[in-house]
């Protein structure tokens, strides 16, 4: 009895340390794969600013971390090994002496001693085989609670509640008494009161400070975010109330560092386009973006690898350009879609804004944009200050204005100049 409760303590305090030895290797691991990737990516900093022995010294830190946790595992592992092995031999000298003893007492017969001996051998090893796994199961626990918390996380209400689906979208947006803060950041407030209403098939331009909120606003138009306060009206529509997997498949996006995946140029412009699209549609978007010249010089032209060295920020832009137009969305939004590019390619993206809103297709377009050149043309420009609307107006209204709008042209020109 006393040599099974040892037993089982043993087994518990091994199968605890193993619990939390796979924990800390979990941890381990994720930090090693972080520490690789960002080398990685951020391999031209490390190496402009000098910092490889740095590098260096965090990798060496968590490499020792390793060792040390493998040695005390190790170690766990011995004494686990050593105290039931000496537990099991002393068991075996002890029942062969006393059984003896009764033998020749004649309190049992041979046979009986010998069944005692094999009943015990069999349920020690069995006592073993079962400790043994249990670790292992208890390493696979502690491996895969991450695993199960992810596994058991909630879907966001958007996707559960099945919201209305309009007969068509015509990219009327209204932003009526919006306000807005970041979860992290509740005491500021990043959008505070925003009204306005984008009209059908207006190009709308949004420029303002950096900080100023102009990303925000467009998050929340893409219901990435919920307004604090206040609604957006869709069509005349709470966007709350829409089913939002049909409100983004309508919708146009090209964000401020548009991901392009590892798979070939043809692939990544089609990707999220739930329409039935030919190569003919994909060119004819890359067309429109000014992409189908510099794609079509690749070696295998829409068929190249998109790898991480192959194309130039500007260059990712237009495919990320052509990847929202062939979606032919109702409502068109670049969020800085000229802040990667050289003045080439700018002077595409100005192209393809005149380009949209010649198309016979009508959209919204909603354009934040830090180079001011690229929006002059907009029908209105709505210029953003400390996460309010300060002014609003087309480019020459503005101008005479002479406010916040008027000084952000001055101060680029004088850049320039
Ligand atoms: N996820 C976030 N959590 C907390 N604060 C955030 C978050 N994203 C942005 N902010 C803050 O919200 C404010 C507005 O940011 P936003 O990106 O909307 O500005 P922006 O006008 O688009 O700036 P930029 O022109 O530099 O892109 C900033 O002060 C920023 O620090």
């Amino acid at each position: 009895m006393a040599i099974c409760s040892t037993l089982a303590t043993i087994m518990l305090f091994y199968g605890q340390y193993q619990k939390k030895a796979a924990k800390i290797t979990q941890e381990f691991t994720a930090s090693a794969n972080e520490v690789a990737q960002e080398t990685l990516s951020l391999m031209r900093t490390v190496r402009v600013y000098g910092t490889e022995q740095q590098e260096f010294g965090r990798y060496k830190h968590w490499l020792e971390k390793l060792a040390d946790i493998s040695l005390r595992q190790s170690a766990a592992y011995g004494f686990w090994s050593f105290s039931f092995h000496t537990l099991y031999h002393a068991t075996q000298v002890i029942a062969v002496l006393i059984g003896g003893m009764s033998i020749l007492a004649g309190h049992i017969t041979a046979e009986q001693l010998t069944k005692f001996i094999l009943y015990s051998e069999w349920l020690i090893y069995s006592a073993w085989w079962v400790g043994d796994n249990l670790s292992s199961l208890m390493q696979s626990v502690g491996a895969s609670e991450k695993v199960f918390q992810l596994m058991g996380l909630s879907s966001s209400n958007q996707f559960i509640m099945k919201g209305s689906q309009l007969q068509s979208l015509l990219g009327r947006i209204e932003f009526v008494n919006v306000s807005y803060y970041y979860f992290s950041r509740s005491m500021v407030p990043v959008l505070q009161h925003i009204n306005f209403l984008v009209h059908p098939n207006e190009v709308v331009a949004v420029v303002g400070l950096s900080g100023s909120g102009k990303s925000t606003l467009v998050h929340l138009m893409l219901r990435l975010y919920e307004p604090t306060n206040g609604q957006i009206l869709i069509d005349g529509y709470p966007l709350k109330d829409l089913d939002i997997k049909w409100f983004r498949e309508r919708i146009g996006y090209v964000g401020q560092e548009p991901r392009l995946f590892r798979m070939d140029i043809s692939s990544n412009i089609r990707y999220g386009c739930t329409k039935d699209v030919e190569q003919k549609d994909v060119e004819r978007a890359a067309k429109q973006a000014y992409a189908h010249d510099f794609i079509s010089s690749l070696p295998n032209g829409y068929q190249t690898l998109v790898d991480d060295d192959l194309l130039s920020g500007g260059q990712k832009q237009r495919i990320a350009i052509a990847r929202a137009i062939l979606r032919e969305p109702s409502i068109l939004i670049l969020d800085e879609a000229t802040s990667a590019l050289d003045a080439e390619s700018e002077h595409h993206v100005k192209g393809v804004l005149r380009g949209v809103r010649n198309d016979k297709t009508k959209r919204t377009v909603i354009i934040i944009a830090h180079r001011l050149s690229t929006i002059q043309a907009a029908d209105r420009i709505v210029v953003m200050d400390d996460g309010r609307i300060v002014e609003m107006g087309n480019h020459l209204e503005l101008l005479l204005k002479d406010g916040l709008y008027a000084r952000l042209i001055r101060r680029q020109a004088d850049a320039v100049a």
